[in-house]
């Protein structure tokens, strides 16, 4: 059971001192985005550079861009120790998560509310994480979507037919009111922006959705 706070509803001015607060959580979630696959900018890979120097964590890389097939690789060469892409928008996503990988980076792909599972299946062999989106991408506190519950059922399935330490997050609206049923439905990364950085100390927030997450785990 792993916390991975995003840092989109962190102060941007003060990303260092931010990401100090979540010390205590597995991994700082880094959303970037690029006005095209999404409807929002945040940042690109000279910030996430600057963020892997001060960072007392790994770094979880959320890519909401397009043509992740080229601009992905670069932020697992980088340092970042975890690079998701969208299946949405990858050409090639084999040749991609291979790369990703060959950079010594964990190798993960996402699915929006809308994409279905099934026709990515047989990729379980090439990535290391299913992200499956509990929030339309593209911003940070909006409202959790149960009926995404299914599908995080179906990947922790077939993760557990595939074997091997393939991880399945989730990502969106999550929060102490809405982490249980994601761990009872098998998901084992918790993202929490919001739920984290909005509360009196992000550190206590960390804590508690981690003690929430392993009390509902299988
Ligand atoms: O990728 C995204 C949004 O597209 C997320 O990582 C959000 O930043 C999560 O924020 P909350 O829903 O937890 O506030
Ligand atoms: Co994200």
């Amino acid at each position: 059971m792993q916390i991975s706070p995003s840092i989109l509803s962190a102060d941007f001015a003060n990303l260092e001192s931010e990401l100090a607060a979540i010390s205590n959580a597995d991994w700082a979630h880094v959303d970037v985005m690029d006005a095209h696959f999404v409807p929002n900018l945040t940042l690109g890979l000279p910030i996430v550079e600057s963020l892997l120097r001060v960072s007392p964590i790994p770094i979880d890389c959320h890519l909401m861009i397009e043509d992740p097939d080229r601009w992905a690789p670069p932020y697992a060469e980088a340092g970042a120790k975890s690079v998701t892409f969208h299946i949405e928008a990858a050409k090639d996503p084999v040749t991609l998560a291979r790369d990703i990988r060959g950079q010594g980076a964990r190798a993960s792909m996402a699915l929006k509310p809308g994409t279905a599972f099934a026709p990515y299946e047989e990729l379980l062999t090439e990535v290391d994480m299913v992200l499956v989106m509990t929030v339309e991408p593209g911003f940070g506190g909006q409202s959790f979507m149960a009926d995404q519950m299914p599908k995080v059922e179906q990947v922790r399935q077939a993760v557990r037919k595939h074997g091997g330490d393939i991880w399945v997050q989730v990502d969106g609206g999550v929060s102490a009111g809405t982490i249980e049923q994601c761990a009872e439905a098998g998901a084992d990364v918790f993202v929490a922006g919001s739920a984290v950085y909005g509360a009196h100390e992000a550190a206590s927030a960390v804590d508690e959705l981690r003690e929430l997450a392993l009390r509902h785990s299988h």
